[in-house]
């Protein structure tokens, strides 16, 4: 549905150039809910706005649903929907009114919009707000009010740029139902971006992440997690010295890379915690070290990026939404 290869895109701002991406490759395969992940700034919306032909890449190509992005934008418009992160419903007309508009937009009759429009107020459970104008919706009925817009051509691709950014958690939880269902009843295809690790590690199929405009990985989130950050193993020791020999066992068993000191507890980064636990209790036994707790915890897409750009993801969400 997506085949993206050296797909680049430079801004030139006063007399900066910067850089939105670098030679992003992207397959998205039929029918995929994949998404996104990555810190304020990494790129996201500009490889999106160049998916779905709204911004020409400096260089490389991209197929998006058969058509070629720059040889072709209206074909691709017309078989994919776009929900931008800002609305993109006006506030002057009622709901039905607003996606009776889209549809005569994409060539329907009066009629057909119509019938359109009812259909996708009864999928995105919007009928009792058919007649209310966009401004007086909440923040989540206003997001369902985008995503049925976006679907108004009966798109076979799905782009949404943080879907539910800002929403509060039912929200959340109520316009992933929808998507959900989306993709279950329709088999649409469905790329997004979200800030929100866990959303992208509990619903999406697939994870690409991105940094500085690159793709640093692209996996499942199971796979990314086992292959890039490992379980965690943290055992806290009765006091400092102890401490210090658990760090060197850990340090030998595990290789110093992998293992950090904090005050009483030392953590170390190991591909399976539950089966490390017994052969670590051994070997800290056996160096005289008082164990007083031991825990096991999975890595989280955090840990992933951690693991391969030095920096946690939700720092530097922080960092780029205090800049
Ligand atoms: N029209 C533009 N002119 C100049 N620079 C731009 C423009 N659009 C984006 N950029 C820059 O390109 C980089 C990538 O921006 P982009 O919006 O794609 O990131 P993002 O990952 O979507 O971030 P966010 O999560 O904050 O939306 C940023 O440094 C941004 O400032």
């Amino acid at each position: 549905m997506i085949h993206a290869r050296g797909l680049t895109r430079r801004f030139k701002v006063r007399r900066e150039t910067v850089e939105a991406v670098r030679g992003l490759d992207l397959d998205v395969a039929d029918g995929q809910l994949d998404a996104v992940l990555g810190p304020n700034g990494a790129g996201k919306s500009t490889t999106l706005r160049m998916l779905t032909s709204l911004l020409p890449p400096t260089s490389g190509t991209a197929t998006v649903a058969g058509c070629d992005v720059v040889a072709d934008p209206a074909g691709v418009r017309a078989r994919i929907g776009y929900v931008g992160q800002r609305s993109g419903a006006g506030d002057e007309y009622r709901c039905r009114d607003e996606l009776v508009t889209q549809g005569r937009c994409y060539g329907l009759t009066r009629a057909e919009a119509g019938r359109r429009a009812d259909e996708l107020l009864e999928l995105l459970d919007l009928r009792a707000l058919a007649h209310r104008g966009p401004a007086t919706l909440s923040g989540g009925q206003r997001r369902r009010l985008d995503i049925a817009i976006g679907l108004v051509n009966r798109p076979a691709l799905l782009f949404l740029d943080e879907p539910t950014t800002g929403l509060d958690p039912h929200s959340r939880a109520e316009v992933w139902r929808h998507i959900l269902r989306l993709r279950a009843e329709y088999g649409t295809t469905i790329l997004l971006t979200t800030h929100y690790l866990e959303e992208a590690d509990n619903m999406a199929e697939r994870v690409v992440v991105i940094d500085h405009g690159r793709v640093i990985a692209d996996g499942t989130s199971e796979r990314l997690k086992s292959d890039l950050a490992g379980d965690r193993l943290t055992i806290t020791t009765g006091d400092a010295a102890h401490a210090a020999t658990a760090a060197a066992v850990a340090a030998r068993l595990a290789g110093p890379d992998e293992v950090a000191r904090d005050g009483l507890d030392v953590r170390v980064r190991v591909p399976n915690a539950g089966a490390a636990v017994p052969g670590y209790l051994r070997s800290l036994d056996e160096a005289g070290v008082k164990v007083t707790a031991v825990e096991t915890a999975r890595p989280t897409l955090d840990d992933v990026f951690l693991a391969l750009t030095g920096r946690s993801l939700r720092e530097s969400e922080s960092a780029g939404a205090a800049a």
